[in-house]
């Protein structure tokens, strides 16, 4: 048993309008200080806090993804292969990054988040560990309001599902899907069709992903291939997506976003109470049973787990307030401590195949015992139908007194007597009883007496009916009228199968018309109000402001890039000068005598060389430098556009919305967002350049997304 406390990383969202005159943030000490100032309106004299200090296992500001997910996620891999489970989950207000630093931004391959690198790391290790066997499962669960989703379940995501704990505290979702999966390509595809699933299905209940908990499971089994096979180390890595948490008062929220919220506040405010009664060590009872959130998360905190909380901030002005309650939040969580063990378990099919060899070798011992003792051939093996006829005969004559003795060669021919005069005393009775000998006892029924024997009722006129009072003459049975359909309507049986199966086809494919209406509703608005060339009307137009500074950072990032280009080759030259400067230095001194390389001579031209070289040397290392800069600032900008492409597209939905008043359910809409699917990732077969670490992540979202195609075009044709 290892005891870890959680570990908390903080991690802010890059925005231009930082809040520098009110926070504060050291990323070597982990420090964070929050200075507010006492507004006037409240007076002076009052007794506002204004100031804020919190330390935590890290800070991270303005950090990339990748060393996101070295510092928070690679241990944790290692950890679950070595059979303890683990968590990473993202805290934070709504917008603060929370779902950029867990799935990350689809656009490009470099901003994934940690579910993607996790599971490419996982693969990695997997492939590199052959002395052990490993399955990988995953599951992706999603709460909303108190009820939970399967998002891989694929048709009715939300029935059978019980959160449920076994005897080592081991927290499992019964009914809950796990997909096996056998490359990295696949669990990928896994990622994203439960990201499908669930914008389908926000689609279908009118709801919002950031109002919802996600958490994406990974399963592991580990076998190993040298010691015994029986033994199963199993772990998990939860990989969770918080609803955001935020102010109902604040944002205004009214009818089902307040609905929501409030849902949203009970669980995370429910997780806090957890939070405190861990960190207070007198506590006995720890409130998990209060919401789905917390009961799913119970060896996550406070439990068997290694786990990472990265909190999210949004490090503006007028979210200082949410930043102050994450991160109080977040200290809190640093005072938790899990205690983390291997769990490992016995598989039944390993241990039964090899209980049936050691009987089998230990028979095989006993025959040899018995050889050796003269006992002739025990069989140990169920006797034969031949073998037990035979010792019934036995039994009979023992019981008859025809056998004074009976010959004993094993316990077996024991076990088998028994049985046999049970058999007899079983049948003797039954005779008995049929004979009216002895009294049938209440239990058991006569089975023995044919209906035929029993005496039957006279049916006639004005006999009461069953206790129901008096029929007027019994009609023939045929003429009752029948709770079975089939003989309803004169058809045969056969006949009656197809007849129900195409009444079945008809009402699946009244459903389906009803569903493919709904969505060619939506189509036709869609198709009346020509999206992309609303787009482009609006970036001529309201939004050009945005779109103008896109096109200024993209001309920048390729003047840079050119210019990176350009000093490449530059590079490539001096370093070609330096290494025939070197060859003629090393050449002048193979030509000298000891004497002279003692004395250190060099002649004009050697010297000439040497401050070639040397200035050479200079040029390359200014050179680099300013290659580095370069691409310092390219990654600014390259942040630039992603955040003024997400603002111009926010912008125009809102636009959109105002403009042909379509609602956010239908911008929503999968269909409505098919074409921008379609040119997000293109066919990795078709790039020269695609990096190899890429493919399978490409190619498992062009998978989902064709998938998806047919599925859609399916339910259209039918
Ligand atoms: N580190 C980052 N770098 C670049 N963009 C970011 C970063 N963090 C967040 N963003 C951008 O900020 C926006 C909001 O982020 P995100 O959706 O991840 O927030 P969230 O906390 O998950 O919100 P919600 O609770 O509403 O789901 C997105 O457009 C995202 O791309």
């Amino acid at each position: 048993m290892i005891k870890t406390p959680i570990k908390v990383i903080v991690r802010t969202r890059p925005t231009v309008e930082f809040a520098y005159k009110n926070i504060n943030i050291n990323e070597n000490t982990g420090h964070i200080a929050i200075n507010i100032p006492k507004s006037a309106e409240q007076g002076f004299v009052n007794h506002q806090q204004e100031d804020w200090g919190f330390t935590f296992d890290k800070v991270l500001q303005n950090a990339s993804q990748e060393v996101v997910f070295d510092i928070c996620g690679k241990e944790l891999i290692h950890s679950a292969l070595g059979g303890y489970s683990g968590t990473i989950m993202a805290y934070g207000q709504t917008g603060a990054g929370k779902t950029f630093t867990m799935m990350g931004s689809q656009i490009d391959y470099k901003y994934r988040g940690m579910m993607p690198r996790c599971i490419s790391l996982l693969f990695q290790e997997i492939e590199a560990r052959y002395e052990q066997q490993i399955t990988v499962g995953v599951s992706y669960l999603e709460i909303y309001n108190e009820m939970m989703y399967d998002l891989l379940a694929g048709g009715d995501q939300n029935t059978g599902l019980a959160i449920q704990e076994d005897n080592n505290g081991y927290v499992l979702v019964k009914g809950l899907t796990i997909k096996k999966c056998q490359t990295e390509e696949d669990a990928i595809a896994q990622l994203f069709e439960g990201e499908t699933n669930r914008t389908i299905s926000e689609h279908k209940l009118n709801k919002a992903s950031s109002r919802s908990h996600c958490v994406f499971t990974v399963h592991l089994e580990i076998r190993s291939r040298v010691e015994s096979a029986e033994k199963v180390i199993i772990s998990k890595l939860n990989l969770v997506d918080l609803a955001g948490s935020e102010r109902t008062k604040k944002t205004g929220s009214e009818g089902r976003t307040l609905l929501e919220a409030q849902f949203i506040n009970k669980s995370l405010s429910f997780l806090e109470q957890v939070v405190v009664a861990l960190s207070e060590k007198q506590r006995d009872h720890i409130p998990y049973r209060q919401s789905k959130l917390t009961n799913l998360l119970k060896d996550s905190i406070g439990g068997n787990s290694k786990t990472v909380m990265i909190a999210n901030i949004w490090p503006e002005k007028h979210q200082l307030e949410e930043t102050i309650s994450t991160l109080k939040f977040a200290q809190r969580m640093m005072k938790v401590t899990n205690e983390s063990s291997i769990r490992v378990n016995l598989d039944p099919h390993v241990l039964i195949k090899k209980y049936e060899k050691e009987i089998k070798d230990l028979r095989q011992e006993l025959a040899m015992h018995d050889t050796l003792a003269n006992r002739g051939r025990i069989q140990y093996e169920p006797y034969t139908p031949e073998q037990q006829y035979k010792q019934q005969q036995i039994a009979q004559q023992f019981l008859n007194g025809e056998l004074e003795d009976i010959d004993i060669d094993s316990l077996r021919q024991v076990k088998e007597l028994f049985f046999q005069f049970r058999n007899l005393y079983r049948n003797l009775v039954k005779d008995l009883e049929n004979k009216n000998y002895i009294p049938r006892t209440e239990k058991e029924p006569d089975v023995s007496k044919k209906k035929s024997d029993q005496v039957k009722p006279v049916e006639s006129v004005g006999m009461e009916e069953n206790k129901h009072g008096f029929g007027l003459g019994k009609a023939r049975k045929d003429a009752k009228p029948t709770t079975n359909i089939e003989n309803l309507v004169n058809i045969p049986k056969d006949e009656f199968k197809q007849v129900d199966d195409k009444a079945q086809q008809e009402i699946r494919k009244e459903s389906q018309i009803t569903e493919a209406n709904k969505e060619s509703t939506i189509e036709k608005r869609i198709v009346n109000v020509d999206k992309q060339q609303a787009f482009s009307d609006f970036k001529n137009k309201e939004g050009s402001s945005i779109n103008q500074s896109i096109i200024e950072n993209i001309n920048q990032l390729k003047e840079k890039k050119d210019n990176i280009l350009i000093l490449s080759e530059v590079s490539i030259q001096l370093k070609n000068s330096i290494e025939s400067n070197k060859a003629i230095i090393a050449q002048k001194q193979q030509n000298k005598n000891q004497e002279e390389i003692a004395q250190g001579i060099i002649d004009e031209e050697e010297y000439g060389t040497l401050k070639e070289l040397k200035d050479l040397k200079k040029k390359l290392k200014q050179n680099q430098d300013t290659i580095r800069n370069l691409k310092s600032e390219i990654n600014t900008i390259d942040q630039n556009i992603i955040q003024s492409k997400a603002a111009l597209v926010q912008k125009f939905e809102e636009h959109f919305l105002k403009k042909y008043g379509l609602t956010l359910q239908d911008i929503n809409n999968p269909l409505v967002n098919q074409k921008e699917e379609e040119y997000s990732i293109n066919d990795p077969s078709e790039q020269d350049d695609v990096d190899q670490d890429a493919l399978a992540y490409i190619r498992a979202k062009n998978k989902v997304t064709q998938l998806q195609k047919a599925r859609k075009q399916e339910k259209m044709h039918k």
